[in-house]
């Protein structure tokens, strides 16, 4: 059965300085169950395709079908409030979605180790701390579909290591989406390899068939022996340092 599919879809940024088409005529089918990494040089709409597939943008045309819950993209800040305490923002994003909040305070404050500072300002909360946070916050709540741009999982040290082994773990349960432009990504969390190019989305059942295209298609990705953990890095850093959602 499919979790996503996407038809006919059509995207364009209008800016002052004129616009920028990203999609035209693009199909995509996501089965559910099925982790798929989409590979996709810079620029070539990978935000866009993430942002469609949760409905936080709208296509212009065409249509988008979800059999499923869908999460927020993993590490979004846009759903927290700076001023709220982590639990109070656990509370309201579950209920938004259903979910029961007190098990999502609970998960969170045993996986990121948060101590008191659950009950604390997201708006106080060190670096290291708002990283934990946003990563363990992603993969508290039980959707059927898990999203994500760039950043699958983060943090550091051995906190990094049980947060991928968390993907590895949300994974077997639901479908994942996550977008990449590290290969070896694919190699770990995918089940099927996807490269997007041109406006369209090309699934391929063999990883290595993905990556081969992808690398045809960007000669500036990172060869197969890097691990692609400074680019996952810069992204996340990328993120941590955003704000946290308006000011309640
Ligand atoms: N809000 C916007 N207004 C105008 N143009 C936009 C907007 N968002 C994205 N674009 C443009 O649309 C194209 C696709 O952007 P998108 O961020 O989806 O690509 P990406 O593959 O995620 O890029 P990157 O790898 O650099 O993160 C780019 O040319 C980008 O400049």
């Amino acid at each position: 059965m499919m979790a996503v599919q996407l038809s006919d879809v059509a995207k364009t940024y209008r800016a002052s300085h004129g616009s920028k088409r990203v999609f035209e005529h693009l199909d995509a089918v996501f089965q559910q169950g099925v982790s798929v990494g989409i590979l996709g040089a810079r620029s070539v709409g990978k935000s866009t395709l993430i942002k469609l597939i949760g409905g936080s943008t709208l296509p212009d045309h065409g249509k988008i079908r979800r059999n499923g819950s869908i999460s927020p993209p993993v590490a979004n800040t846009q759903a927290y409030h700076a001023s709220l305490t982590g639990r109070e923002n656990l509370h309201f994003v579950a209920r938004v979605n259903g979910f029961d909040g007190d098990a999502a305070a609970q998960f969170v404050t045993r996986f990121a180790e948060m101590g008191e500072a659950i009950d604390q300002p997201l708006s106080s909360y060190t670096r290291e701390r708002r990283s934990r946070f946003l990563f363990a916050a992603s993969y508290a709540l039980p959707f059927d579909i898990f999203i994500a741009d760039e950043a699958l999982y983060g943090g550091a040290g051995e906190f990094r290591e049980r947060c991928a082994e968390l993907v590895q773990q949300r994974r077997s349960h639901a479908t994942l989406l996550f977008t990449t432009r590290s290969p070896q990504m694919l190699r770990r969390f995918a089940d099927v390899g996807a490269v997007l190019h041109d406006g369209r989305l090309q699934m391929f059942e063999r990883i290595g068939d993905a990556i081969r295209l992808f690398r045809a298609l960007d000669t500036s990705a990172a060869p197969e022996s890097d691990d692609g953990r400074d680019e996952e890095q810069d992204e996340e850093e990328r993120l941590v340092d955003e704000p946290f959602g308006p000011l309640a």
